[in-house]
């Protein structure tokens, strides 16, 4: 388990990360995403971690030892960049069995290791390919391998597929989770792409200028996410007031069943959380100034009373027609519920 308190990094006298406390582990959890804006500083709390950045304030313990003077290569954890750093001019099997060399496995042993790890990654036959005739996808699949190889006590992945095209990055973010689920290998994973942190992880810790917001598992981290930056970074577009009573809450927009004490509360709508259906010759919550034809369905943007609003509908409803909004109740957050 994973245990950071009070963590300060600092690049000269500016202050990335400050007084920075976060557990990653516990109660099962294999998969950790660790999600946030372009700059908030995720790829330095891992760097942090894996020993690669000084540290100016707090603690890094592992499995309840300080990290403090053990070097990156001391730490047993394995870490996969976006780009791989693979080292050129090398096969592939040379590449997984760096760490193993470096460790003093003897060769018999090396060579199972890197047969298991190729199976593993499904690229059995690649051994003796050089890494140069890689193609994205397969390179990043190489640098998994050489990272599981030496059975890290910790698997720390930067933006692993953020340079492969969307086809791809799909299919490999499953793949990666079934890898080291199958490993066994606890994991951090950096991007900042929700979808992505859903597809692949079983807990989300969001992460906002140098601290961190929220960790919670995916459910429901987009049910209840703690604050309205952290509902919309998420997807949220539209932010409701409304007044609960026995579990039914009133908003401007018609009333809907939420988990939430009575009082008021702050929902948080996604297009999928608001239904537009044609008004016909009812008065209309709204006109319709946008339409987008999606792989999921068509979406609409209909300017109401509280705004502007997304939706979704089943109807072929066109520019300017008139709708009916209706809630959808499982799909509405409660904010800093
Ligand atoms: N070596 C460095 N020297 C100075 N500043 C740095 C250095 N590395 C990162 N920074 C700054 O620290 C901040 C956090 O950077 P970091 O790369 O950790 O963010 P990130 O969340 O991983 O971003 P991205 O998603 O774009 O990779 C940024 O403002 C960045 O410009």
């Amino acid at each position: 388990m994973l245990e950071i308190d009070g963590l300060g990094v600092r690049y000269g006298a500016t202050s990335v990360i400050e007084d920075l406390t976060w557990t990653v582990g516990t109660s099962g959890s294999v998969l950790t995403a660790l999600l946030g804006p372009s700059g908030c500083g995720k790829s330095t709390l891992i760097r942090a971690v894996a020993g690669l950045e000084p540290i100016s304030g707090g603690r890094i313990r592992f499995d309840g030892t300080d990290l403090a003077g053990v070097p990156a290569h001391r730490r047993d954890f394995g870490v996969v960049f976006q780009d791989g750093q693979l080292f050129g001019g090398r096969t592939v099997s040379s590449n997984i069995a760096y760490g193993l060399k470096m460790r003093r496995w003897s060769r018999p042993a090396i060579r199972e290791r890197v047969d298991e790890m190729l199976e593993l990654v499904r690229l059995p036959g690649y051994a003796e390919r050089r890494v140069e005739e890689l193609s994205g996808g397969e390179a990043q699949r190489v640098a998994l391998a050489r990272a599981l190889a030496p059975r890290p006590r910790l698997l720390l992945l930067d933006e692993p597929l953020a340079a492969l095209d969307r086809l791809l990055r799909e299919r490999l973010a499953f793949e990666i989770t079934e890898i080291v689920r199958a490993a066994d290998t606890p994991t951090i994973m950096v991007t900042h792409d929700h979808t992505e942190a859903a597809l692949m992880a079983d807990t989300i810790s969001v992460m906002r200028a140098g601290a961190l917001v929220q960790t919670e598992a995916p459910e429901l981290l987009w049910l209840c996410p703690a604050d309205e930056w952290t509902a919309r970074f998420l997807g949220v577009t539209t932010v409701l007031d409304a007044e609960v009573a026995d579990g039914r809450a009133v908003t401007t927009l018609g009333e809907t069943t939420v988990e939430a004490p009575d009082g008021h509360v702050r929902l948080g709508l996604r297009p999928e959380s608001v239904r537009a259906t044609r008004a016909g010759d009812q008065s209309s919550d709204g006109v319709v100034v946008g339409v987008a034809d999606l792989p999921a369905g068509r979406r609409v943007r209909v300017t109401a009373d509280v705004g502007d609003v997304e939706a979704v509908t089943s109807d072929a409803v066109a520019m300017g027609e008139h709708v009916l909004l209706n809630l959808v109740p499982e799909r509405v957050a409660v904010i800093g519920r």
